[in-house]
């Protein structure tokens, strides 16, 4: 509305038409005043009343009354209980919802949700937005704050549409396409409006699922691009000239492709909603995602270690950022509706409130006085914001996987990592929660990890400090977003024996981000001005693994260099080396790793002579690519297509042995962490790692035990190592066999493997048992 004093419109106790006692104040936005009261006429059901009124200069609740009443029956919309006005007010009362989705994604401990919690309500919304357009409206503003849980238990894993006050309807009565106005105006909200808004031009069915789109990937990533912007038209800039690989960074594939049916749609044309549905139930299933899983929201967030209650969750806080809104939101200062997220009004459309097909689908409203007649006052004193903006967008924590990292930086930093005190593996175990980290096994609870040097009667492994994390195979696209198409493909999917090709990629380029996360091979102290232990923790090899079998004819070669098939990657020229054994038994965890190497050495042993020798200059030429992909200024121009891969791009071919299930398609990540416990200890590893290889481990595993409990699931692990020496320039790749050294054409001492870790700091953890 226009504005409303800081008098609210109903008081507690009030009863309107003798039927609904008004209990409590739940909500305010731009447009009205959401009460909470109970239905004195039928058991004291808990209903909503939205107020708005009689003198707000833009009057929208017949809007909601003529939307919400053709609604009824649809599985998304709130039940219609009835509506009036009085010389005050107008209302409309309708069945009561619990927390919007902006309250509750402010609740989370990160301000995002986890991917399946976000899929699976954007799944529901885009049924939501389908409904409204089915009946021949648009919503025009699609938000979190429009979208509400159930509230009873039979309704509570539903998401409810609200707020139809901005709504048009683009079908004339004949069922026809409106015609499409050359000026519209700004409708909606700034941060999730489509561009068309921005534009001030006409809205389609399209504009709403891009509002969508933007919802999501907030959902996902925690905060959009442009937030913090103020201006409407920079924003709408911003909008257009988005790099959607940037946006999505580690997203799922089918959100682009979400976004380019979105781009290739106009006014006129009808989206295909059955396709958008299907991009993200294929999300769901490749991810394994169940509907009866809990939402982010059901799971307790205090058990997880350090995460803290937000504040702002409560109901106070809730009406607070509402009553802001309310209160302080002048129609045409698009700074403070920005602020408040209200949504904007601005230019002329007339034809919503009184003119055109949709006034004539506008219904009387009935009310106690019935049928007063509008006074027209001029619009209320603007007054300044009583409250600041709620500042929810926190630093980004990144996507979900990060909670399994921040888990793991912040154990090892508990148990220490210096492999001179510390001769035996460190096992720590820690609890997340199902959404965040499929467990190993369907039926364990906990992911643990496993650091520490081998033993000495390990002689295979190489490793002094290894971590295996396995990353549940719902986020597989996410930590592997295809960023190249030089991927190997499978030539055979049934074969006994395969060849593998290991990619190594950037898992989390969250870390690239800010140049200030990466530093160079000569800089890895740690962040020394930050004294925090677990401040300083490193993560080396940011690398995830894209498995792709090969073919199981290992005479099938591809020549060095990939150059004889588009389909390979240069690194192709380890291929014969790598091969698999579908036999193979697995365990998993730390142990699994050594068994692994060995079984490696013996396959490298087994396969050498049909391995065509490596070809360095593939290898240099794999390694710019390499360099370029964990180049922070390079990272942008990373070509990033949707394809039917999951899988990533750039490609180091492992010559370690691999064991696998034949239906391998998931990776699973390992990180190597080293988290110094005092600048003496750093020294000592610092030398040490001039030395030593820091070895990347990749361990995949198949992702059909999570959908098969039946079949074997095998985890492996491949082993490679990317040795430091004193040049910056030069890299040494070591095998288990061999030992190689290249010349790599760094940038600016540039590093490739390694960054800092500075954002994810947040999780502590209590200190874990070493075990001797
Ligand atoms: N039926 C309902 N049940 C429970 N809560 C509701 C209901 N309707 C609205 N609310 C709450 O009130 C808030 C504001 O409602 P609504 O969006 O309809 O008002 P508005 O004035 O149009 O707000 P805005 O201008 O921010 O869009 C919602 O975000 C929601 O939290």
């Amino acid at each position: 509305m226009a504005s409303s004093s800081e008098a609210e419109i109903l008081r507690v106790s009030q009863v309107i038409r003798d039927r609904w006692k008004v209990k409590s104040k739940i909500g305010g936005g731009g447009f009205g005043e959401i009460y909470e009261a109970t239905d004195l006429q039928n058991h004291n059901e808990c209903v909503a009343i939205k107020v708005e009124s009689s003198k707000a200069t833009k009057q929208v609740l017949k809007m909601e009354v003529a939307v919400l009443r053709r609604l009824q029956g649809k599985r998304h919309a709130c039940k219609f209980y009835g509506c009036g006005r009085n010389d005050e007010f107008n209302y409309l009362v309708m069945s009561l919802q619990g927390k919007n989705l902006a309250d509750l994604r402010r609740e989370t401990p990160r301000q995002c949700f986890s991917l399946s919690t976000s899929i699976r309500i954007a799944h529901q919304i885009l049924e939501g937005i389908r409904e409204i357009h089915s009946i021949g409206f648009l919503h025009r503003d699609i938000k979190p704050s429009n979208f509400a849980m159930g509230r009873s238990t039979s309704n509570q894993r539903t998401v409810y549409m609200l707020d139809f006050g901005l709504a048009r309807q683009f079908l004339n009565q004949k069922g026809e396409m409106r015609s499409p106005r050359s000026a519209a105006g700004f409708r909606g909200t700034v941060r999730y409006a489509a561009v068309t808004a921005h534009k001030n031009k006409e809205m389609g069915r399209q504009d709403d699922l891009w509002s969508l789109f933007y919802m999501l990937t907030e959902f996902i990533q925690g905060s959009l691009p442009w937030r913090k912007i103020k201006d409407k038209d920079e924003v709408g800039r911003m909008k257009e000239n988005v790099d959607l690989n940037a946006l999505l960074e580690d997203c799922p594939l089918e959100l682009h492709q979400f976004a380019i049916h979105l781009k290739s749609l106009g006014y006129i044309d009808t989206p295909d909603y059955d396709y958008l549905e299907r991009l993200l139930s294929q999300v769901e299933r490749e991810n394994g995602f169940t509907m009866d899983e809990p939402f982010d929201w059901e799971i307790n967030y205090e058990n997880l270690p350090g995460a803290k209650r937000n504040q702002n969750g409560n109901a106070s806080a809730r009406l607070k950022s509402h009553t802001t809104a309310m209160i302080n939101r002048p129609l045409d200062d698009r700074n403070r509706a920005l602020e408040t997220q209200a949504p904007l009004t601005m230019g002329e459309d007339d034809d919503e409130q009184t003119n055109g097909p949709q006034a004539a689908a506008l219904i009387p409203l009935d009310g106690l006085n019935g049928g007063i007649s509008q006074e027209v006052v001029a619009p209320p004193k603007i007054e300044k914001p009583k409250y600041k903006r709620h500042e929810f967008m926190k630093p980004k924590y990144g996507t979900v996987n990060l909670d399994v990292i921040s888990a793991v930086n912040a154990r090892l930093a508990a148990v220490g990592m210096d492999d001179e005190e510390e001769n035996n593996d460190v096992e720590a175990n820690f609890n997340l929660p199902s959404s965040v980290l499929r467990p190993q096994t369907a039926v364990e609870s906990s992911a643990s990890l496993r650091t520490g040097k081998p033993k000495s009667s390990d002689k295979t492994t190489k490793s002094n400090r290894s971590i295996t994390l396995s990353i549940n195979s719902r986020y597989k696209k996410r930590m592997t977003p295809v960023t190249d198409t030089t991927n190997a493909q499978a030539d055979d999917m049934s074969g006994n024996a395969r060849t593998a090709l290991t990619l190594l990629s950037k898992w989390h380029s969250s870390f690239e981000n800010s140049s200030e996360d990466v530093e160079g091979m000569n800089n890895q102290e740690g962040d020394r001005s930050n004294k925090d232990g677990s401040a300083r923790n490193i993560i080396y090899g940011r690398l995830s693994a894209a498995f792709t079998p090969l073919s199981r004819n290992s005479n099938e070669t591809t020549s060095p260099g990939g150059t004889s098939s588009s389909r390979l990657s240069p690194m192709t020229v380890h291929k014969q080396s790598t091969t698999i054994n579908q036999n193979s038994p697995s365990n998993g965890g730390g142990r699994q790793s050594r068994s692994t190497s060995r079984d490696q050495k013996g396959s490298v042993q087994r396969t050498a002579s049909v391995g065509a020798a490596p070809s360095s200059t593939s290898i240099i030429t794999h390694f710019k690519n390499l360099v370029s992909s964990f180049n922070p200024r390079n990272n942008r121009a990373t070509s990033v297509e949707p394809n039917n891969s999951s899988e990533v791009s750039y490609g180091l071919a492992s010559s370690g042995g691999i064991r696998v299930s034949p239906s391998v398609t998931n990776a699973k990540v390992a990180a190597r962490v080293i988290a110094p416990a005092d600048e003496e200890k750093e020294a000592r590893r610092q030398r040490r790692l001039r030395r030593r290889s820091s070895d990347v481990n990749l361990a995949m595993c198949g992702r059909d035990d999570l959908q098969s409990p039946e079949s074997p699931r095998v985890t492996a692990i491949v082993q490679k190592s990317v040795v430091t020496t004193n040049s910056p320039s030069i890299v040494r790749l070591r095998d288990n066999g061999s030992d190689e050294q290249f010349k790599i054409p760094l940038e600016d001492n540039k590093p490739i493997l390694f960054c800092r870790r500075k954002r994810y700091q947040f999780l502590n953890f209590p200190r874990a048992t070493t075990k001797s």
